[in-house]
């Protein structure tokens, strides 16, 4: 079956003002999320969360390696081909909401479907009123931005991106202004729709409990991708011994990094 995201040696550098030599942000990154999978990405501020976002949706090129999504590889392809693609595939869930405080709630949520054409505006609102239902937000489908909390803002911000039913989801702190409650609903529904008809779910956050949540969590640190191994060692060794074991042992703490999470080399 075609993986629903495919990387391969993906590799990104910056050049930094005064230094000679480039920064590698994204250091030959290989990840591979089937269909109807979900993973989880933590990593210390800096280590390249967001630029691997950014490639991920489309939004930068490496300058290495290759980027697959659904079967089709993007790196290559002409800048409004993938402008496309991103429209058609991902549905972002960023930190900047970039919400319009002007307008209602269900214009907000309705914008993305402007581009697309070919719908009444009745029936892009009965789309944008049925997604933000499912954020909890049926009640408030007239109100302004302005007039919603930042957790009711990040729901229209997750209706918007669910609306045009995207296969990928990337999704950068989603529940971060939300309270407990709603932010395992939100996140309820961005799970289930990843498990629908081989989506997929591509989570950064700095919540662990959150991250325990999705089928697969990796670590980035310093631009390298570091699969969890804990989870396989959690299945032979027990938890009060886990500290223990020569294995985990040697793979020593990172600074930073909850210890249920420390992780191997292996990539
Ligand atoms: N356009 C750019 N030009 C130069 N350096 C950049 C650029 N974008 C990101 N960087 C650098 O790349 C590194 C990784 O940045 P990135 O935003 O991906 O980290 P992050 O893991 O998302 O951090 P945080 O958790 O703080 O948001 C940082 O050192 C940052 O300064």
């Amino acid at each position: 079956m075609t993986a629903a995201v495919e990387l391969a040696g993906v590799t990104k550098r910056f050049k930094l003002r005064g230094r000679k030599d480039p920064l590698t942000v994204l250091d030959d990154i290989s990840l591979t999320v089937p269909g109807g999978g979900s993973i989880a990405i933590v990593g210390l501020s800096g280590a390249g969360k967001s630029t691997l976002l950014n490639a991920l949706g489309l939004l930068e090129r490496p300058d290495e390696g290759t980027i697959s999504l659904f079967g089709r590889e993007t790196t290559t392809l002409p800048e409004r081909e993938r402008a496309w693609l991103r429209g058609k595939t991902i549905g972002f869930v960023f930190q900047q909401l970039n919400l319009l405080s002007g307008r209602s709630a269900r214009q907000q949520v309705a914008v993305p479907l402007l581009y697309e054409g070919g719908r009444s505006l009745r029936r892009r609102y009965r789309l944008a009123d049925e997604a933000l239902r499912r954020v909890g937000l049926g009640e408030r489908l007239h109100s302004k931005v302005s007039e919603l909390s930042g957790g009711e803002q990040q729901r229209v911000a997750i209706a918007r991106a669910l609306i045009r039913d995207p296969r990928l989801i990337l999704a950068d702190e989603p529940t971060g202004a939300l309270d407990p409650v709603t932010a395992a609903q939100v996140m309820d529904l961005l799970f289930a729709t990843a498990r629908e008809d081989g989506r997929a779910l591509i989570l950064v956050t700095h919540d662990h409990h959150l991250a325990r949540r999705a089928d697969r969590l990796y670590t980035l640190d310093a631009g390298r991708l570091y699969a969890d191994q804990v989870r396989t060692e959690q299945e032979i060794i027990p938890l009060d011994q886990r500290l223990y074991t020569g294995t985990l042992r040697e793979l020593g703490p990172r600074a930073g990094v909850d210890r249920d999470f420390r992780h191997g080399g292996g990539r």
